[in-house]
């Protein structure tokens, strides 16, 4: 009997690990059976899900090759079938003056065909996690993007908080506005706006949304464009479209994982104010966590060994943290000795390094905090895919994954954003699964 598979409607690109798993969140909260994938898959066997989220890991890597990399994921995408293209960057706009946000976008435009091919929106707009726009200005929480703790970030420092100038300093398209009161006004006001920018010649509209309500009027006025860059909170207002066209089935939140086993542990490269936060709370609570330095690491030291032998007796007992985690001081310290780049590669590859060597040594329930971080670790654990599973706090789900390093063994895997999850994040995400 031939297998009836259903096509994906939304085809997603991610740039970074932790992103992906927030967007996947969101659709399958907004009831989209959901698929992602690490990397660009080699195959093209068809996926049969409503929507599919290609990982990547090009948010910091050299412009021309998240080029490459995002539209070999169009291009794969496309060969799926699907209809809506998103392309899915950090809700506080991670990205350095070459990009990647304004030449991936443009790559992806010129990519397109049909109509709507010559326009776009940008919003990393997420409510439910205090990101808002308003007069194009991207505030998290109570303040200015440029004033919060993005301002120290180790690789992608944000100290412009007007998206209209940051997006047209990345771009050759000419950048305008879609200001909350229009958005407000709802669909035919913010499409009548779309078409009144593009007849001034603008390519790529910030939209302002300052609430969920928001993201639902702006989700109504994108059914028809093509492609959608956005953070993860755009894509709540998408799943109506297919829904009002009656090609998306009314899914109860697909979110069920197969039973947790094994040891627990937290590997933690975040330096981002909430995970630092997480951190002192963790070891305020004088739960066991081993401090990674990165200069032992560079001065030869096997810090990996080292923390595995720590970690190893312990493990029965209860989960631990493994952290590079540091305040900005310190974190510029280690950059001003070791350099910007040369210092996250460092602390990423004994990470990952890490991770693998808890994973082979029994540790099922893993927490991984930071894009990049989660980026490493993910491919340190050679997996394909990640199932979405429960959320643990908005944004971050999680996840169930196949990894080779343990023979195929089932893990469940957290990927947090860096300034995602209340204080206690760690230890509320292993009470979750029990
Ligand atoms: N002590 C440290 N000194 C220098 N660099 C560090 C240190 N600890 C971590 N890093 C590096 O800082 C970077 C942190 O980026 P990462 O994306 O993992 O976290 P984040 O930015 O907080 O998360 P997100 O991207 O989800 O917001 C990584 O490249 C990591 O290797
Ligand atoms: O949008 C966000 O803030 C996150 O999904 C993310 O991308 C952090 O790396």
């Amino acid at each position: 009997m031939t297998q009836h598979l259903t096509k994906p409607l939304l085809g997603c690109i991610a740039d970074d690990f932790t992103g992906a798993t927030d967007l996947a969140n969101n659709l399958v909260r907004a009831g989209m059976r959901t698929v992602q994938t690490i990397g660009v898959p080699t195959d093209n066997q068809p996926i049969d899900a409503d929507a599919i989220v290609v990982a990547l890991k090009s948010r910091t890597i050299p412009a021309q090759d998240a080029i490459a990399q995002s539209l070999q994921a169009h291009a794969w995408l496309k060969a799926q079938g699907v209809e809506q293209i998103y392309f899915k960057y950090c809700s506080t706009f991670d990205s350095t003056p070459q990009g990647n946000i304004g030449p991936v976008t443009e790559a992806l435009m010129d990519a397109m065909d049909g109509p709507g091919k010559g326009f776009t929106i940008v919003c990393p707009a997420f409510p439910e996690n205090n990101r808002t726009i308003f007069k194009g200005h991207l505030f998290v929480g109570d303040v200015l993007l440029s004033d919060s703790g993005m301002r120290n970030h180790p690789l992608t420092p944000m100290t412009d908080a007007n998206l209209v100038r940051v997006m047209q300093s990345q771009t050759q398209r000419k950048v305008g506005l879609v200001e909350q009161s229009c958005v407000s006004a709802g669909p035919d006001a913010i499409r009548a706006r779309f078409q009144a920018l593009q007849a001034e010649g603008v390519g790529v509209a910030v939209v302002d949304a300052i609430s969920n309500q928001d993201l639902m009027h702006m989700g109504q006025a994108l059914a028809d464009m093509p492609l959608v860059t956005a953070g993860s909170g755009v894509a709540i207002g998408l799943p109506q479209n297919w829904k009002a066209r009656g090609v998306l089935a009314a899914n109860a939140a697909a979110d069920t994982l197969p039973a947790a086993t094994g040891y627990q542990a937290v590997v933690s490269g975040s330096c981002s104010v909430a995970t630092n936060a997480q951190v002192l709370h963790w070891r305020q609570a004088g739960k066991p966590a081993f401090a990674v330095d990165p200069l032992a690491v560079a001065s030869g030291t096997d810090v990996v060994q080292q923390a595995l032998s720590w970690a190893a007796p312990q493990l029965k007992d209860g989960p631990v943290l493994i952290y590079a985690t540091a305040e900005p001081a310190a974190v510029k310290a280690i950059q001003n000795q070791l350099g910007v780049a040369q210092a996250g590669e460092l602390v990423e590859h004994t990470l990952s390094n890490i991770a693998k060597g808890l994973v082979q040594a029994g540790v099922r329930q893993l927490v991984v905090a930071g894009g990049e971080t989660s980026g490493a670790v993910v491919q340190a654990l050679d997996v394909e895919r990640m199932v979405i599973g429960p959320q643990i706090d908005p944004g971050v789900p999680w996840t169930s994954v196949t990894s080779k390093v343990c023979h195929g063994d089932t893990v469940h895997v957290t990927l947090k954003s860096g300034n995602f999850g209340t204080h206690d994040f760690f230890e509320k995400s292993f009470s979750l699964l029990k």
